[in-house]
């Protein structure tokens, strides 16, 4: 296998550098071999600050570690012999050893640099922690409200970490009392203290973790409605960007995400911190020398740790197992969007290292995003393999949602055995996925145990020496192994929850982008005239839609519609009918031209105002879950019952409202999947009516409806006095009732004029009405 240019590289830079600074400083050296191992730390400060230097400078992309690694290496290496006191002569200097020493050191270097690229291939993890950071400040903030609960949890933490530092010591205690014989009293004093401590620190800690996840909850549920706040006053434009499967992750699992880097991330690194800190005290007090040893595991755990996470997004970011297409080709339906859980499923915590899996219960994927196909060539950012399997387990509950909720289409076009294929291909995805993480996973853990057995095989050699020799007691080294274990398992807890903040932040990153949007909605305009005509005048309008920038679906559109008048806009489909719609209700400013409601500019008027006045029925009416009396009454806090009563009658409602056993009351099911379509239509029509709207639009609202719907046309017009109607409509017979026509042909005006004259003219509405 080639090395890869850049160790090359940085093997060469380091190794010109460290010869450099021997030449440079060889008359020093044998001033500082007189220091013993003080000298070896002197000299290996200086190499670390040439070597360092000069790599950040000549090879900036290679891992910084190798200079650490080369610099420390040697006096790490030099001081342990001396403590464990292996036979045979050792150089103290790395400069006056012999050549062979500096091969070895730069040959080791370059052997761990290989093996890092080549269980890491990307190393740029720098830039992720710096901005991992960032977000610790704002998550504070956030959490400030909770500050006595907050103080209280930290102050049980301090105490939970001063119980659980001091058992192994009264352990030790009494051990030594029971090995000296001291008589019962002085063994029952050291045993009630053992329990004492155990007994502190175990109520310390349950209280610690129930406040952490009081707060957690607390802060898990604001930050979640400030969220939500901050997503329904965004403008259409971003909806259209973004799914809701990508909303929802952002409100479910970054949120939670995010409330684990207070509540979980540093509550585990403080407590563990202040237990290494405390119980290498306590080690410190038995055994200087041993705690020396014992320390070496820190940066051992640290890099294993370390390779690990960054080897979880490498792999995860490469092998992606997403969602394929009905095809079976792998593709990312997901990408950023994460699992797309729009339940509230809840997160299941488990131990430290199978730390989340979520479970099936709640979960919900849109089909939409999830089917998206997507080619070979879609950037797929780098995700934990963790998450990927999550994702996929959410995959796997969408795919059984969706067979479920289309089953009477399954049946039609006999899908039955598609559907079992496709869902047993995710299922096997999952599995992959699962037994490629578990593999990796069970590795690490062995070689970290591995690393944990031969550290701890160092400390019992050298305590057994300590024992011949006098300078430990038996308790002493009992306790010392006992604290050994303990640190050992705080060092790994500290490295693992390093490594989750820094990915937990990211998420929060996340969060914040969607909280510092300025509301879009209701911003700008105050305009709010105390008489309003209903005068609609589209000038020289062009429009694109925010999706795709590059097609101009509206050009230089110019029209207007008069109060009193039913102007109807006719056109084939796509030419452009509903864009105006959505222009005339401002769900997106044009790109050039305005339209104008009594010569203002729409975006001048206040936002309540300008939808009162202007009222909107869909082509497909959309219900919410609740009563019609709630549905009708749609964001109008002011309506009384018999307005109500009133629209549902002008918009035909009322009599198959009144055969409803529970009337007004009656639930209409989620989305009014409850209703008929026509039925569902009428009740749109209402919640518009209600309104007493000036400019009343009917976007195909009508094709549902029987009876005679162009009689109730003209009612509608003539209730609200002098109403200004548009009437988009695909139905000739509608169309001939309108005041006036206004012909769209791809995004342009083609004709207008009254139904007779354009008839006459026969010119695109006579060929549109013979199509
Ligand atoms: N959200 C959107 N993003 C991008 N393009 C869109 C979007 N909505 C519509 N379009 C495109 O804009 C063009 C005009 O669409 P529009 O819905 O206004 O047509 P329409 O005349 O109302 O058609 P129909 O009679 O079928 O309702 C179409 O080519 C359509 O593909």
């Amino acid at each position: 296998m080639a090395m890869p240019p850049y160790i090359l590289r940085l093997s060469c830079t380091l190794l010109l550098a460290d010869l450099a600074l021997m030449l440079a400083l060889a008359h020093f050296f044998p001033a500082l071999a007189h220091l013993g191992w003080v000298g070896s730390w002197l000299e290996a400060g200086l190499r670390l600050l040439v070597l360092g230097g000069a790599g950040q400078l000549l090879a900036p992309r290679g891992p910084h570690g190798a200079a650490v690694l080369l610099s420390l290496g040697p006096a790490i290496f030099l001081t342990l012999r001396g403590y464990v006191g292996l036979p045979g002569a050792a150089p103290v200097l790395l400069a006056m050893a012999t050549p062979s020493w500096l091969v070895l050191t730069h040959g080791t270097a370059v052997v761990a640099l290989l093996t890092w690229s080549l269980l890491v291939p990307t190393v740029a993890t720098g830039a992720k922690e710096a901005e991992a950071w960032v977000p610790l400040r704002r998550l504070l903030a956030l959490a400030w409200p909770e500050w006595p609960f907050l103080g209280c949890a930290f102050l049980f933490l301090a105490l939970a970490a001063l119980g659980e530092t001091s058992v192994p010591y009264c352990t030790g205690r009494a051990l030594d009392v029971l090995r000296q014989g001291d008589g019962l009293a002085a063994f029952t004093a050291a045993v009630g203290l053992m329990c004492l401590a155990s007994a502190s620190s175990s109520l310390f800690a349950g209280c610690r973790g129930g406040l952490f996840t009081f707060i957690r909850f607390r802060f898990v549920l604001r930050t979640r409605d400030q969220l939500f706040s901050s997503l329904v006053y965004r403008d259409l434009a971003f909806f259209q960007k973004t799914t809701a499967a990508e909303l929802a992750s952002r409100l479910t699992t970054d949120v939670t995400l995010a409330s684990n880097v207070l509540a979980l991330n540093i509550n585990v690194m403080l407590r563990n911190l202040g237990q290494v800190l405390g119980l290498c005290a306590f080690m410190l007090g038995l055994s200087p020398r041993l705690t020396m040893l014992a320390l070496l595991e820190v940066p051992l755990a640290v890099t294993a740790r370390k390779v690990y996470d960054t080897r979880h997004q490498v792999i995860a970011g490469m092998g992606w197992w997403g969602w394929g297409d009905r095809d079976g080709n792998s593709g990312n339906g997901m990408g950023t969007v994460g699992m797309g859980i729009t339940g509230w499923g809840s997160w299941v915590q488990h131990s430290k290292d199978e730390r989340m899996e979520k479970s099936g219960a709640g979960m919900e994927v849109g089909w939409r995003v999830l089917g998206h196909p997507m080619g070979a060539d879609t950037h797929c950012p780098p995700q934990m393999l963790q998450r990927a399997v999550l994702d996929a387990a959410a995959n796997t509950g969408a795919a059984v949602q969706e067979s479920i909720s289309s089953i009477e289409m399954v049946r039609v076009f006999n899908g039955e055995e598609e559907e079992e294929y496709r869902y047993s291909q995710v299922l096997d995805r999952t599995l992959r996925l699962r037994d490629q993480r578990d593999t990796e996973r069970a590795i690490f853990l062995l070689i970290q145990r591995v690393l944990q057995l031969a550290v701890q095989a160092l400390v019992l050699y050298c305590g057994h020496q300590q024992l011949r020799e006098g300078t430990l007691t038996a308790g002493s080294l009992v306790a010392f192994i006992l604290y050994q274990t303990k640190a050992g398992s705080c060092v790994q807890a500290l490295a693992y929850s390093y490594g989750d903040l820094l990915s937990n932040a990211v998420a929060a990153c996340k969060v914040f982008d969607y909280l510092d949007w300025e509301r879009a909605v209701g911003a700008g305009g105050t305009y709010v005239p105390t008489r309003l005509r209903g005068h609609v005048t589209f000038h020289r309008v062009s429009f694109a839609y925010p999706t795709r920038p590059e097609r101009l679906v509206l050009q230089d559109v110019t029209f207007e519609l008069r109060p009193g008048e039913v102007t109807a806009l006719a056109g084939l489909n796509g030419s452009g009918k509903s864009t105006c719609v959505a222009l005339l209700e401002r769900f997106y400013e044009p790109g050039a031209g305005e339209v104008l409601l009594d010569g203002v500019p729409l975006r001048d008027y206040e936002h309540r105002y300008l939808h009162r006045q202007v009222a909107l029925v869909g082509q497909e009416p959309v219900l919410f879950s609740g009563s019609i009396r709630d549905n009708i009454a749609y964001g109008m806090e002011d309506c009384e019952e018999e307005e109500i009563i009133a629209a549902a009658k002008a918009a035909g409602a009322l009599g198959f409202i009144s055969a409803l056993e529970q009337g007004f009351g009656t639930d209409v099911g989620e989305r009014g999947g409850q209703l008929s379509a026509g039925q569902k239509q009428r009740i749109a029509i209402a919640r518009a009516l209600v309104r007493r709207p000036t400019v009343l639009i009917l976007d195909e609202a009508t094709s549902a409806l029987d009876g005679d719907s162009d009689a109730m046309l003209q009612q509608w017009v003539r209730n609200g006095g002098d109403r200004t109607v548009l009437l988009i409509t695909h139905q000739p017979r509608m169309l001939e009732k309108a005041d006036r026509v206004v012909v769209l042909e791809h995004g342009t005006v083609a004709e207008m004029g009254t139904p007779a004259e354009l008839r006459t003219r026969g010119g695109p509405y006579s060929r549109l009405l013979q199509h």
